[in-house]
């Protein structure tokens, strides 16, 4: 559910034309809806409601700081995968007791950025990763949280690219070493044992592999009670997937919910869950506008003002996000359009013969369940600013994000003085 809908023949987010954004922010564009986040992180808290829980928001989807504050103040904490996310989260007013830290390559400097805040917990990947943070922790003579992240053998994922939980996978430690690995932490100075952790893949729909990989590590939390090693938390990663187009039913965080609750059983642990795209996929939208209706060799490609710099999904997992006028067509004749970008790129292409209604130059068309990993992934290739990025809230709408000038854009770049001398 989200609050993008047609008023008439015009898209609204909330209670706000989307004509009326692009005029005054221009295009592209990122919009967001604030009642859509709410939502979100609202049936999820609810669905858990009588599990002990902390919803630590995958900050990497949508990192955005007035994202990240909209769901602090719903009482989201926050899963970190960087030192800028650490900083973005601390910043947006997530309390640090409420931020775990994942990642395989966590650096001593972000490390010492965790430990110096004083996070709820380190979601460790590697032997190395350990003893890195036990040495850190230790030098502070402060004691680290941590989880081992383990690599179920599970994966699962909208795409083969957004697949974690198999073996040939960098992320976690190795399956039949868990409880070597966990013996060692227990000894390891600056080391706090606290849970373990298991994140399978992204866009997952089907619920069937993360009970299968929850399974796994219910077995293996109760195999290290047995051996005094206090496991307190389960966290369970992220991954629940979202409607991308009209039709789509993927598993409901309350079926989610039933099936955490039914394999924990009696097992009475603090369950942690680390959604990204649930919370903000269907919370945002992008705007572009149609630049050129160009006719060739029995195509027809709709030129538009965003590229893949913009959003990336397409080009990286052949995604395809449903495509809306802005303004209904008066008539429902429809066509086959290559809906393109003006980058240099042949991958610079949103969909391939996808039918709409007639397209003409200067049409506004909304890319849907864009708020999860679309800004985020964008960049500046072909000296494209990164595009802004606008949240609504009711009838109200701030520029969130703008986009830089190219002034900006070069002003970290220097010509070194051989080259002008
Ligand atoms: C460790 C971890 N946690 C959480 C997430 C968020 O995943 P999603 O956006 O699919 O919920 C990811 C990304 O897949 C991840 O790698
Ligand atoms: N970037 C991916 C999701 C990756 C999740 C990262 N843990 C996507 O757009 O679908």
């Amino acid at each position: 559910m989200h609050h993008f809908e047609y008023r008439g023949d015009v898209l609204y987010c909330e209670d706000v034309a989307i004509p009326d954004l692009a005029e005054t922010y221009g295009t592209p564009l990122y919009v967001y809806s604030t009642a859509t986040l709410k939502r979100h992180y609202r049936v999820l808290s609810e669905a858990f409601e009588t599990q002990s829980c902390l919803i630590a928001y995958s900050v990497k989807a949508n990192s955005n700081l007035a994202v990240l504050a909209t769901l602090a103040s719903m009482g989201a904490g926050a899963d970190v995968v960087s030192g800028g996310e650490l900083y973005r989260a601390l910043k947006a007013g997530i309390p640090a007791e409420k931020i775990v830290f994942s990642g395989v390559g966590k650096s001593v400097s972000e490390l010492n950025a965790a430990l110096d805040a004083g996070i709820h917990q380190f979601n460790v990947e590697s032997i190395p990763e350990l003893h890195r943070l036990s040495r850190l922790a230790e030098a502070r003579g402060v004691k680290a949280p941590i989880a081992l992240r383990v690599n179920p053998h599970v994966a699962a994922g909208g795409h083969a690219n957004i697949s974690t939980g198999a073996a040939e996978h960098k992320f976690g430690i190795a399956w039949h070493e868990a409880k070597d690995i966990y013996k060692e932490a227990m000894d390891m100075p600056g080391i706090q044992v606290a849970g373990v952790d298991v994140h399978i893949g992204s866009q997952i729909t089907d619920i069937a592999p993360m009970r299968t990989a929850f399974e796994k590590v219910v077995g293996l939390v109760r195999e290290l009670r047995d051996m005094n090693i206090p496991i307190e938390r389960i966290d369970l990663g992220g991954g629940l997937g979202i409607p991308y187009r009209d039709g789509d039913v993927p598993a409901s965080p309350s079926d989610y919910a039933a099936m955490v609750r039914d394999v924990l059983g009696d097992l009475d642990v603090q369950v942690i869950l680390e959604p990204g795209r649930m919370i903000a996929g269907n919370a945002g939208i992008f705007i572009s506008r149609v630049e050129y209706i160009k006719e060739r060799d029995g195509r027809r490609f709709a030129i538009l003002d965003a590229g893949m710099n913009d959003l990336m999904r397409p080009a990286l997992y052949q995604a395809v996000h449903e495509m809306k006028p802005v303004v209904k067509s008066a008539s429902d004749w429809t066509q086959t359009y290559d809906l393109v970008g003006p980058i240099c790129e042949s991958t610079d292409r949103f969909a391939k013969d996808y039918e709409t209604t007639e397209l003409h130059e200067g049409d506004l068309v909304a890319f849907m369940s864009a708020g999860a990993y679309g800004a985020v992934m964008s960049n500046q290739y072909n000296t494209r600013p990164i595009c802004a990025e606008v949240l609504v809230d009711g009838e109200q709408h701030d520029l969130v994000r703008r986009a830089p000038t190219f002034e900006e854009i070069v002003s970290s770049e220097q010509i070194p003085k051989w080259i002008t001398s």
